[in-house]
């Protein structure tokens, strides 16, 4: 039997999330060519590495098709509903850092808090004769949080990459995004409201609620844990 630790498979979560396992005596290493997605697990026996995307964790995880998994905050509270019956946060691994927050156009001068969005939407509304148009890849994290805050009349649309560059296209009038430096929101003469984040997230090692409960991979999953200390 083996349990499966699934790890993003390349860009800014990989490679810290193998120094982390590392520096607790757990070398994960992928394998065979640059290209190929498979790896291996060194320093506990019975544990095998599935490289996947960050945002499939989630889905992987809440299926126990894996049953650890390394991946943001932000992507478990968007992709699962209920994430918290479902998975089960182990540690905060310290890096991958965003919070997901709402920007608007910088020379929006009258715009910095929710209220002020709030009334810049009905006024949107009532001049274009649609609703404001708020770009986003967080969809269910995005309408509560807005919910919440009593903005109301806006639309969500959708955006996978790029977000804030929607703007300058015309695609959307508003974002809710990731943010880390701040860059890309400065890049693009974009604020952020004056207004707490929609959610701080940073990678996170996530349990499977589903994860299969023989005694072999409990013991399995036991002595991972305490080599890791989590
Ligand atoms: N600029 C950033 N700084 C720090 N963390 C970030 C930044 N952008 C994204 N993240 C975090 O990295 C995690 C993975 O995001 P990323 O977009 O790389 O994954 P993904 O959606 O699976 O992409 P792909 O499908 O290309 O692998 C998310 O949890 C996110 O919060
Ligand atoms: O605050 P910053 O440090 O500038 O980082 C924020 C940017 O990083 C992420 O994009 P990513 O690089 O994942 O590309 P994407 O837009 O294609 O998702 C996020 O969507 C922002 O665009």
């Amino acid at each position: 039997m083996t349990i499966k630790l699934g790890v993003p498979s390349k860009g800014r979560l990989m490679e810290k999330t193998f120094d982390w396992f590392g520096e607790r005596g757990v070398t994960l290493s992928r394998t065979g060519s640059e290209r190929e997605y498979s790896g291996a697990v060194d320093g506990v026996d019975g544990v095998e590495l599935v490289l996947l995307s960050a945002g499939e964790i989630p889905r992987e995880l809440a299926a126990g098709r894996i049953d650890l998994g390394v991946t943001g905050t932000d992507l478990v509270r968007e992709k699962l509903v209920q994430w918290d019956q479902k998975v089960e946060p182990l540690a905060e691994l310290g890096f991958g850092f965003a919070d997901l927050i709402i920007a608007v156009p910088a020379c929006w001068v009258d715009v910095d808090t929710l209220d002020d969005l709030d009334a810049a939407a009905a006024a949107f509304r009532a001049k274009h004769g649609f609703r404001m148009r708020i770009a986003t890849k967080y969809h269910r994290l995005v309408r509560d949080y807005l919910r919440m805050g009593g903005v109301a009349d806006y639309q969500l649309v959708d955006s996978q990459g790029a977000t804030e560059g929607t703007i300058r296209n015309l695609t959307a009038e508003a974002v809710a995004d990731i943010t880390s430096t701040g860059e890309t929101l400065r890049a693009n003469h974009l604020k952020i409201l004056d207004e707490p984040p929609v959610l701080k997230s940073q990678a996170t090692l996530f349990r499977s609620r589903l994860s299969d409960k023989s005694d072999e991979n409990r013991e399995i999953m036991q002595t991972l844990c305490n080599t890791l200390g989590v």
